[in-house]
């Protein structure tokens, strides 16, 4: 190893799901994703930590594998660290070989792998408290003795065990003896099987009767082909219906806050442009985005619930049979479902499947899962739908029924592009584990929920923001010797712009201004509010009205021209279809070229999801219409 050299790279390495995040983040203070199951960590994750001995040493936290010779990306990942040939890793000079002490036989595979690669390795004999609880009586100074290598048994959630951890990662690692206890290569895989099961019945006894456990039990129910989708239904269900009522209480603080803020900046500030733009275009654009954030944050914080607990994966386990049949694997129904929290992730963590067609089709729908972007959309037109109070629960319903619109297509999509892609490679069956339930990782919940805050205020006060200006200016100038609001919009920028969109987006069932709102919405979705706010805002409201609400009744209000209602529940509904369905989010698709390796693909992606959302659209307007809605 070369004299330059600052500091000593320590890897992490395990198989899926036994912890090396959640060391990960004990040990660097950061808050990396951590969930209940298998193949959570896709990328490499590089943070510091300082050993007792004053000494500053990199981590990389590695995806979970289980041997040195499967197929998946991001198991290859894994195992190009371990090889040495990443470039801006380098040779390690020290592997954590994280090992789930209550599946101790699963997990040594890995750990001889990575010992006979002739790394300096420690063990890391991570969830004592898994194992001990069900009966498993540890030896670790045995399992230490055996492989030859030091053994630190730990609870990483709970913290216990870190520092003597830390105090094991000594550089150079003192020699250890250098014989290797078992056979090698691939002839003595059977040999290393009887080694570790040897070494099991030593070191990790088990209790004699095999005890039914409280995992084993609620997997009777929520796996049970009936039951647990009566489970799985009505989970989602009291998800969006808390999303409708609870949050609603924060929603009206930050609602009366916005209004204080509008009346004092209206009565502090002189009638003129200036007042305007932050009165509409400040408070009232960005603020009608923000009043959001309660619903955002609980659906990110029921997402992080469910993925914490194990039951996310047992989502996917139901959904399974109904995937296959579609083409894809109950594998491909995580990264799915994380697209719901927001795509990105979601296709990141596609790089989980094996079969590169599979991973291809994934990425290509994971799109149209709904994501936390369009909630504000999606919650703005829902009581507008219904009329403004109508009961929680039927919100949520229309809320439910949108996101299965948009899971229902992925599928149908998915199948169809599944087989122009060409023949199967392998039968598709469950490769996921089943984690056990595990209680939530709140400290990870709660700061991820304060990231997602944060980024979010951040977006609402940047982009959001210099859009609602832009916007503000467009529709402001040039300016018209009319005092009559509507006459003056039509004579601004944004007055062209919808004359020219209005032909286009009248077959869906909107208005030139609609347009405006859409085409301003590509840059962001949450966007599509703000400019609403702007755009059907009829007169300086009374200082105390409520913004949202008033935006809504201001919708309610919006005629056509000859005296027609605008927003009629069929034209609100082709709304929501479009917004389901349309990709309006740029970062989404350069992960996608990333991911795919290729722009075209994201490219195609684009044109024909956005394609489909105008036709969609236009067929539920027009049909609609025939059918006399
Ligand atoms: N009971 C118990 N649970 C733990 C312990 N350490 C981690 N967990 C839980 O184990 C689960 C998996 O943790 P992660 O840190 O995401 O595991 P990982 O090894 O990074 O998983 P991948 O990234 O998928 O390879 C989470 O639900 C953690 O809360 C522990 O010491 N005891
Ligand atoms: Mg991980």
């Amino acid at each position: 190893m070369s004299e330059a050299k600052i500091q000593e790279t320590v890897l992490l390495v395990g198989n899926p799901n036994v912890g090396k995040t959640t060391l990960f983040n004990a040990l660097t203070g950061q808050n990396a994703k951590v969930a209940n199951f298998s193949g959570v960590t896709v990328d490499l994750k590089t943070g510091h930590t300082r050993t007792p001995h004053g000494r500053k040493v990199r981590l990389v936290d590695l995806p979970g594998c289980y041997d040195l010779r499967g197929s998946s990306p991001d198991q290859e990942v894994a195992r190009k660290v371990l090889r040495g040939e990443v470039a801006e890793i380098g040779v390690a000079d020290l592997v954590v070989c994280v090992v789930d002490a209550s599946a101790l036989e699963r997990h040594l595979v890995l750990a001889l792998d990575v010992i006979e690669a002739g790394l300096p390795v420690v063990i890391a004999l991570n969830m004592v408290d898994v194992a001990e609880s069900t009966g498993v009586r540890l030896d670790p100074v045995k399992i230490s003795e055996e492989l030859g290598v030091p053994v630190v048994p730990m609870q990483a959630r709970a913290g216990k065990g870190l520092i003597e951890l830390k105090q094991a990662l000594r550089f150079p690692l003192p020699a250890t003896p250098p014989s290797i206890g078992w056979p090698t290569g691939p002839e003595g895989e059977s040999g290393r099987r009887d080694f570790i099961n040897r070494l099991c019945e030593t070191a990790a006894r088990r209790a004699d009767a095999h005890s039914v456990t409280v995992s084993d039990r609620l997997d009777t129910v929520l796996l049970h082909p009936v039951w647990g989708w009566f489970v799985f239904v009505g989970v989602m269900f009291a998800v969006f219906w808390a999303i409708f009522s609870i949050a609603g209480i924060p929603m009206g603080w930050i609602e009366s806050l916005q209004a204080w803020v509008e009346g004092l900046v209206t009565h502090a500030m002189a009638e003129g442009d200036l007042r305007d733009l932050l009165v509409s275009g400040v408070i009232g654009g960005v603020g009608s985005v923000v009043i959001f954030l309660p619903q955002i944050l609980m659906l990110f914080f029921f997402i992080g619930l469910l993925e914490s607990s194990g039951y996310m994966a047992r989502a996917a386990y139901l959904m399974d049979g109904f995937m296959s049949r579609v083409g894809l694997s109950g594998k491909a129904f995580l990264p799915l479902l994380s697209s719901y929290a927001c795509a990105i992730p979601g296709v990141m963590a596609t790089r989980t499947i094996d079969s590169a067609k599979e991973r291809l089709t994934t990425l290509f729908v994971a799109p149209w899962m709904s994501c936390t972007a369009r909630l504000p959309v999606y919650l703005l037109l829902i009581p507008l739908l219904l009329g403004s109070r109508e009961g929680g629960w039927k919100q949520a319903l229309v809320l439910v029924g949108l996101y299965a619109i948009g899971t229902l297509t992925a599928f149908l999509v998915a199948k169809l592009l599944r087989k122009r892609l060409g023949p199967e490679e392998t039968p598709s069956h469950f490769i996921l584990e089943l984690p056990p339930y595990r209680a939530p990782q709140w400290s990870y919940i709660f700061r991820h929920l304060a990231e997602r805050g944060w980024a979010f205020v951040r977006k609402a006060g940047t982009v959001i923001l210099a859009l609602m200006i832009l916007l503000w200016a467009a529709e402001t100038y040039p300016k018209s010797d009319s005092d009559d609001r509507a006459e003056q919009l039509s004579h601004s920028l944004v007055g062209r712009l919808s004359h020219v969109l209005e032909p286009v987006v009248k077959p869906m069932g909107f208005d030139g201004r609609t347009g405006t709102a859409i085409l301003t919405s590509f840059a962001a979705r949450e966007v599509f509010v703000g400019s609403m706010a702007q755009l059907f805002q009829v007169e300086e409201g009374d200082d105390d009205a409520e913004n949202q609400i008033r935006l809504r009744e201001q919708m309610a209000e919006a005629h056509w021209p000859d005296g027609r209602p605008m927003f009629t529940p069929l034209s609100v509904v082709s709304l929501l279809v479009f917004y389901v369905y349309a990709l309006q989010c740029l970062p989404t698709s350069a992960v996608v070229a990333r991911e795919a390796g290729s722009w075209k693909w994201a490219a195609g992606q684009f044109v024909f999801m956005s394609a489909f959302a105008f036709v969609a659209s236009v067929v539920v307007y027009q049909v609609g219409l025939l059918l006399g809605f």
